[in-house]
């Protein structure tokens, strides 16, 4: 049994509810252990899980959030920025899965996010779960 945290960036609740509830029964499924934590949006979910991670109270992190293309170059940032600081946390070896929807509109993130659908929310645990085992085998 793992303790995992999902780091949620509440910005869009009926989308979030659904990628929170595909991650932790994934993990539930598998004899996990989680909590979850809420953040502001998806920029602020590499730096909540980086913070964390040094108390080392948990053994893996899943990243959850839903960008929607507006009419700016916001997006952009988002979208990019969140994944890059994702990726920038596995590379430091934290065993971290991503869920954060990128999507031009909400009906793609409905499909995406639903458990019953492409359960985005499930696929990103396992990712986390996998990195983890990684983890405990080689280090
Ligand atoms: N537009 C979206 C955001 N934007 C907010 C940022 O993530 C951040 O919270 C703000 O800039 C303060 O630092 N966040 C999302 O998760 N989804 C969006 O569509
Ligand atoms: C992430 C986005 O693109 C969006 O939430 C921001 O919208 P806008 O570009 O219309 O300000």
């Amino acid at each position: 049994m793992a303790r995992f945290l999902i780091v949620e960036a509440r910005f869009y609740d009926h989308l979030n509810d659904m990628l929170v509830a595909g991650a932790g029964a994934e993990l539930k499924r598998n004899g996990h252990d989680y909590d979850v934590m809420t953040v502001p949006g998806a920029l602020e979910i590499p730096g909540a899980i980086a913070t964390v991670a040094e108390s080392g109270r948990y053994d893996g992190f899943v990243a959850i959030g839903v960008v929607i293309r507006g009419e700016t170059y916001h997006f952009e940032i988002v979208a990019g920025e969140s994944a890059r600081g994702v990726m920038a946390l596995t590379m430091d070896g934290i065993a971290v899965g991503n869920g954060i929807l990128t999507v031009e509109n909400e009906a793609q993130a409905i499909v995406r996010a639903d458990p019953a659908q492409k359960d985005k929310g499930g696929e990103a645990a396992k990712a986390a779960m996998v990195l983890l085992d990684i983890a405990q085998q080689y280090r």
